[in-house]
């Protein structure tokens, strides 16, 4: 919990939740402590126990023994010999159960160790093959559900055909399941029914890493290592040359203000990116996926942080690099898809509409027509 806490610090101190957190801090202080404190009379009970018990058996022997001595019927020497042993074999029994309440302390936490090691992925990363990648991707009649919440259908029956070099926007209302099939084309999950393929080839049975290479993903929320600028565009990247660097950079709109800082691209970035700026941070994260010259390059909301010169700064770069590529972009700004080669609404894990924007606004029936206009109607009320 206090790492969480420590970690949100600007959020916890934004709505004023200290002494709340301090509070949740101390709640669960107080159980350890209960826990501690019944562990701490446990012991006590069984050293108390341990004592007696060592006592009154020498007090048994002591007053037997000697019985025994006094009748003549047993040789003193033989009493010492026995008090000698009893006393050393009490003592390793004591030492035991020292080693036994250990031992079990040990079982207790590894338990949680071995079961993460022993846990089977829900599928693996195995895929072989390294086929010659143009970037056509199909997504055919895919259904999915998220394991976590397996009675709540994200995607259904949804066939989607990007070809390569095309830019084709994800549009639709939140939560209709766009972001989840960035997920699948990421392979961070196996469709429930259906298939996605990369040129025809099954992506789960592409080689994970040549994969990663070919699949760049600026993600909604760009996270940022603690290390230096370079070092996090470079990341996962090692065949990159540093003027692959600075050309990525400049694409992505980073050069001019990192060549501002004092340490330039050695600059450090701060855990999660904590030092950068939030557009700065989604044009470091757009370079990383550029300096891998990938086939395919997926925008979820990837200048959404950005300002309007900014956004319109890196979109030409975008535009530029989209020539030669395949790009898939989610966008709420519908003024930023306009331009796209195909557009496909999502609603409900469903594709109700494809088409350029000019075919989908000739539909004044459908959801883009009504998702545009909503959003005019919106710009020109924030006008007045
Ligand atoms: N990791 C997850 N586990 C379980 N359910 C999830 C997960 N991620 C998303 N969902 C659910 O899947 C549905 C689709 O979410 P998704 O993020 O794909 O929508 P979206 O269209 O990208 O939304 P937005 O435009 O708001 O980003 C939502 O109902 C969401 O609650």
């Amino acid at each position: 919990m206090a790492e969480e806490v420590l970690s949100t610090m600007r959020t916890v101190r934004s709505f004023a939740c200290e002494k709340r957190e301090l509070k949740r801090f101390e709640g669960l202080l107080s159980s350890t402590l209960n826990v501690n404190r019944k562990r701490a009379l446990a012991y006590m009970g069984y050293t108390w126990n341990n004592e007696f018990s060592d006592n009154a058996i020498l007090v048994a022997v002591l007053f037997y023994g000697g019985h025994l001595v006094m009748s003549g019927k047993m040789e003193k020497e033989e009493l010492i010999t026995f008090l000698l042993y009893q006393m050393q074999l009490g003592e390793n029994l004591y030492n035991l159960s020292y080693v036994m309440s250990g031992l079990m302390e040990a079982v207790g936490a590894s338990r949680k160790v071995f079961a993460l090691m022993s846990r089977e992925p829900h599928f693996q990363l195995d895929g072989t093959q390294k086929p010659l990648v143009n970037g056509n991707i199909l997504f055919e009649s895919v259904s999915f559900t998220y394991p976590s919440r397996p009675n709540n259908p994200v995607l259904s029956d949804l066939t989607l055909n990007i070809k390569a070099g095309e830019t084709v926007a994800l549009v639709g209302p939140s939560g209709g399941g766009k972001s989840s099939i960035v997920s699948l084309i990421e392979h961070f999950y196996e469709p429930s029914d259906g298939t996605v393929t990369l040129d025809g080839v099954p992506i789960k049975d592409i080689n994970h890493v040549y994969y990663h290479q070919k699949i760049a993903l600026v993600a909604q929320e760009p996270i940022l290592y603690d290390g230096s600028v370079r070092h996090n565009i470079l990341y996962g990247c090692d065949f990159a040359t540093e003027d692959d660097m600075l050309n990525a950079s400049k694409m992505a709109n980073v050069h001019d203000f990192v060549s501002e800082l004092e340490k330039g691209y050695d600059t450090n970035c701060g855990e999660k990116g904590v030092q950068m700026s939030g557009g700065q941070k989604q044009r470091i994260a757009i370079a990383r996926a550029l300096v891998r010259n990938p086939a395919v390059l997926i925008l979820d909301e990837a200048t959404s942080a950005l300002d309007t010169e900014s956004e319109s700064l890196v979109q030409q770069a975008l535009s530029r690099c989209a020539q030669e590529r395949t790009v898939i972009i989610i966008a709420h700004r519908l003024s930023t898809i306009e331009k796209a080669d195909k557009i496909a609404v999502i609603v409900k894990g469903r594709l109700v509409q494809t088409g350029t924007h000019t075919d989908l606004m000739n539909e004044t029936d459908g959801m883009y027509y009504s998702l545009v206009s909503r959003q005019l109607l919106n710009a020109k009320v924030g006008d007045e």
